[in-house]
């Protein structure tokens, strides 16, 4: 008999969550809002059953996250189907604050933008994650990985608290488990796999990011 308990009931997988960063890139290197979206929904979960600790991280991401949804079920929702197509929309119809917060204080690409340095952090992480070894601390990796990246737009109460949290990360082995992945060796082999996906999807939302002068969106 098929499953019939959908994606949401069974046993979550990391493995899943990563693919979605694979299946958002069409052959044209398009990224699509929604699965980028659904990605980073999975990443919330996992986050969650981590300990409760990490609610004001997720509680962030999941408003963001709930932004880009509303503008995907919304009536100009054909024109954020791709992060390419939203970039272009919203420039040529003046929907985004540029130099400073005003009309457009919730823009999609604004919005995407937190989540695009986020990505960045995942990136740095799970590379440290894959090539760590058994007696490897999570909360360094994680506060190496985050210190290189995303601290860097934060002010300083906020890395104080990702700082705190990142002290009660669980340990590598607990860590892998809660994947639900399989062995080590799958873990290990199945980040070899993501992080290179993630990378290039990072790459891609960076150059578009670029190119239009939205790197540093208010
Ligand atoms: C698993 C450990 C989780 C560690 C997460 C590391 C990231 C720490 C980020 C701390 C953010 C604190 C919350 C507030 C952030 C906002 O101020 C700030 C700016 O927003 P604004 O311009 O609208 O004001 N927001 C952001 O930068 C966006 C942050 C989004 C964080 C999402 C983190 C999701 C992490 C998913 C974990 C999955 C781990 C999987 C590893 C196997």
């Amino acid at each position: 008999m098929a499953d019939s308990t959908g994606p949401e009931n069974h046993k979550f997988s990391l493995q899943e969550v990563l693919d979605s960063f694979r299946v958002c890139l069409s052959e044209d290197e398009h990224v699509s809002l929604e699965r980028y979206v659904a990605g980073w929904r999975g990443l919330v979960k996992f986050m969650n059953s981590l300990g409760n600790v990490f609610t004001f991280i997720s509680k962030d991401a999941v408003s963001k996250i709930q932004i880009l949804v509303n503008f995907l079920n919304g009536e100009n929702g054909s024109h954020y189907v791709t992060i390419q197509s939203m970039v272009k929309y919203e420039l040529e119809n003046g929907l985004v604050d540029v130099s400073k917060r005003g009309t457009h204080p919730e823009s999609g690409c604004r919005t995407l933008l937190r989540l695009h340095r986020a990505l960045r952090w995942l990136e740095l992480f799970l590379e440290r994650l894959r090539i760590s070894k058994e007696d490897g601390k999570t909360s360094v990796m994680c506060a190496d990985a985050y210190n290189e990246s995303l601290s860097q737009h934060h002010p300083w109460v906020i890395r104080k608290a990702a700082g705190m949290a990142f002290c009660v990360l669980p340990g590598r082995p607990t860590f892998f488990e809660v994947m639900n992945v399989g062995s080590t060796e799958k873990v290990v082999e199945m980040l070899g796999e993501a992080v290179p996906m993630i990378s290039k999807v990072y790459k891609i939302t960076e150059d578009l990011y670029a190119q239009n002068n939205l790197l540093e969106l208010p």
